[in-house]
């Protein structure tokens, strides 16, 4: 587990890290914003993201952001699930499915895994083969020394985007920390009151999801300045970043609040 313990001290050398999260296509298709993957990239890399999650496939079309020492990290996304694919009005079951093995992860130069865990839209078989999968992901992360994070859901087909309410995130928080998570990418709950509530019952450090794309860039860094204060060791975030008017400027602003504090009206300048 040393391994494990190196690319987890190099992730959160500051303390915190700021990931972006470029993986939308293999659970909702090309979103506005990562339809080039190179052009998006291209944007952000250089702007202070400490590590971008993407699949193995994608790393191959990008490759050359990572040549460099002072380059991101790189986190690779091994599964999916069709609980997304409201917007191709397609409402099924709900499967689970994992694509990638840690192996996979490691042959591509990955620095840590991430995979979810869907709770409550599919069928309980569904579920279980998410839990066990993710029990041999865990197991193979482990003897490889690479970080496992899990990201935690409580999805129904009234909210697929996930729901919010404080005892399910509570719940999902907690499952994922039993199953072995080294690091958790969970829901805000909207408050530092409740948040305070998930960090307390985590077993490791939590990054907040970014969430559907926020009226203002405001709002976005609102929501990250109070999770950070809630306990959150950073975020994760994708549609609020790569749909933006200045992807490259908000990272900026994204990588300050999380690593300095920075508060909201200092943020901002840095977008005008
Ligand atoms: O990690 C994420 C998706 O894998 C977070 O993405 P969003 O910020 O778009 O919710």
């Amino acid at each position: 587990m040393v391994g494990s313990e190196i690319r987890m001290a190099r992730l959160f050398e500051k303390g915190r890290a700021f990931v972006v999260a470029l993986d939308h296509g293999l659970v909702m298709g090309p979103l506005k914003g990562i339809e080039n993957p190179i052009e998006v990239v291209a944007k952000i890399a250089k702007n202070g993201p400490d590590a971008l999650q993407m699949t193995p496939a994608m790393v191959k079309l990008v490759k050359e952001n990572f040549f460099s020492r002072g380059s991101p990290m790189l986190i690779a996304r091994l599964d999916t699930a069709n609980v997304w694919r409201q917007k191709y009005k397609v409402y099924n079951e709900g499967y689970y499915a994992s694509i990638y093995t840690v192996k996979d992860a490691i042959n591509i130069g990955a620095d840590a895994v991430v995979t979810y865990l869907v709770v409550g839209y599919g069928s309980d078989i569904v579920e279980g083969y998410n839990l066990s999968a993710l029990g041999s992901l865990r197991k193979e992360a482990n003897d490889y020394g690479i970080p496992f994070i899990i990201e935690p859901l409580y999805v129904t087909k009234d909210n697929p985007d996930s729901v919010k309410e404080l005892d399910l995130v509570k719940y999902v928080t907690r499952l994922a920390s039993e199953i072995g998570a080294d690091i958790l990418k969970v829901d805000y709950t909207g408050s530092k009151e409740s948040f305070r509530q998930v960090v307390n019952v985590a077993f490791s450090p939590i990054l907040i999801r970014g969430g559907p794309k926020t009226n203002t860039n405001e709002e976005f860094l609102k929501m990250l300045r109070d999770a950070l204060e809630a306990g959150a060791k950073g975020v994760t975030v994708g549609r609020n970043l790569w749909q933006a008017d200045e992807p490259d400027k908000l990272a900026k602003a994204i990588s300050k609040v999380v690593h300095e504090n920075l508060d909201i009206g200092e943020a901002l300048k840095i977008l005008k």
